[in-house]
């Protein structure tokens, strides 16, 4: 069997980052960034005022009280055009540019105002209190988002200030989703006595959608050669096909003599992780297919571990790697040959600490239970039996504008 290590860095051999294309900034959360954003101009543009006061000389505050002729009052939007004279104080408002000659903002509070003449009581002397300086935020030129990021509010924010009303973000991936098996009917249709909902197909058009791709559902294909061919023809064009079900060794897994009838070049593997041990994984001409297998929950796990970061490649998002940590809820057996992914609930002990306690059933066609999941529990092969509150690496399942 192939170790999840491996059959990860064979999975991910052939994509590359797609080309890019232009979005406005109100399409912009969650795409992934294709050119770095620099600032476009220095933020502030110039020294502005962080409160509603009075600009001043630092130096005619030296000594309080002192009187202060108010030479004018600077409205937002407008740049002062006179200079400030020693002796002189400006009314200015929160974001207002301090005119030439002011160093120093003292605030209304600490102010008496009577006609054109204000009395400071309070204030330091210091230059520059409640000045934001120019370019105190960011500089023409400076660093903003790097390219390779996936666009939080926070970036979209960032981007605008900086002047960008349009991003080059990676396109999203064209992910087609074939669904297989002669039981399956669709959600909402009448079912036949042997029959069973079809729930991976959505499940994974979901996951497609959450990772940042273009999920293109293209439905059931029945367990014959013909229906098969059919549906593969339809996923021409596509920058991936991920398939379910007939990846194991029933005489009615046919997916894998499908995809070969077609020309593709495929490996079966059965890899040592549990739940989804039967994958596919080859290339269709220059379309790589993926095959997982169908029990539901194999299916979404399998999703998590080699179509996410398939899709992230294509979107040239630099990878996240830092491994997550839990202490277990529960002790745990030794393990056989097998990566476990155990589905659990996460918490907060009483001393803050995170802990994950796997659900006692760990059955591959349970959805409620994966469903109800923060986390999967990671056991690697051969791990030595573990106590309750041992630390153990988990895979979050939730996280970002979307779950998993
Ligand atoms: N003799 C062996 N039998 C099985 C093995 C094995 O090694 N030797 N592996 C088991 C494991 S592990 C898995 S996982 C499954 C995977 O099998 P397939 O990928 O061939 O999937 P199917 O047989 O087509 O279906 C399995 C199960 O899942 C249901 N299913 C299929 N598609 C969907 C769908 N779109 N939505 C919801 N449920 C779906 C299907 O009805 C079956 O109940 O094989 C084991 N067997
Ligand atoms: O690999 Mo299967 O997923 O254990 O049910």
């Amino acid at each position: 069997m192939l170790s999840v290590a491996e059959a990860t860095q064979r999975i991910l051999a052939p994509f590359r980052p797609l080309a890019s294309e232009i979005v406005g900034l109100d399409r912009a959360l969650g795409r992934v960034l294709a050119e770095p954003v620099t600032g476009r101009l220095d933020q502030p543009p110039a020294d502005v005022t962080a409160m509603d006061g009075y600009a001043v000389r630092a130096a005619d505050i030296a000594t309080l009280p002192t009187r202060l002729r108010v030479a004018g009052s600077i409205a937002a939007g407008t740049f002062p055009q006179v200079a400030l004279n020693a002796g002189e104080a400006m009314r200015i408002f929160t974001g207002g540019f301090l005119p030439a000659g002011a160093d120093t903002v003292v605030i209304q509070e600490n102010c008496d105002r009577d006609g054109d003449v204000v009395t400071v009581r309070e204030g330091s002397n210091v230059p520059g209190q409640h000045v934001r300086r120019k370019g105190n935020d960011f500089r023409l030129g400076g660093t903003g988002v790097a390219a390779g990021r996936r666009l939080t509010a926070r970036d979209v924010a960032l981007a605008a200030a900086m002047n960008w009303p349009f991003l080059a973000v990676t396109r999203r991936p064209r992910v087609a989703i074939l669904s297989t098996g002669d039981e399956l009917q669709h959600p909402g249709e009448a079912l036949g006595p042997a029959q069973i909902v079809a729930s991976n197909g959505f499940g994974l058009a979901a996951i497609v959608t959450a990772c940042g791709g273009e999920p293109h559902y293209l439905g059931i294909a029945r367990d014959d050669l013909g229906a098969l061919d059919r549906a593969l023809a339809s996923a021409a064009g596509t920058d991936l096909l991920v398939t379910t079900g007939g990846a194991s060794v029933g005489e009615h897994d046919l997916i894998q003599q499908a995809l070969i009838a077609r020309g593709a070049a495929m490996d079966f593997w059965k890899i040592a992780m549990r739940p989804g041990k039967p994958v596919m994984f080859g290339e269709l001409g220059a379309m790589p297919v993926l095959g997982l297998p169908g029990n539901p929950v194999s299916a979404l796990v399998t999703a998590t571990l080699f179509l996410k970061p398939a899709i992230e490649r294509m979107l040239g998002l630099v990878a996240e790697t830092t491994p997550a940590f839990a202490r277990l809820g529960a002790a745990m057996k030794a393990n056989d040959q097998r990566q476990d992914y155990l589905r659990a609930a996460l918490a907060h002990n009483a001393d803050g600490h995170l802990v994950a306690t796997p659900f006692p059933q760990q059955d591959s066609a349970m959805l409620s239970l994966i469903a109800r999941a923060d986390c999967l529990i990671i056991r690697p092969p051969h791990a030595p039996a573990a106590s309750a509150g041992d630390l153990s690496e988990i895979l979050p399942l939730a996280g970002g504008c979307y779950s998993l």
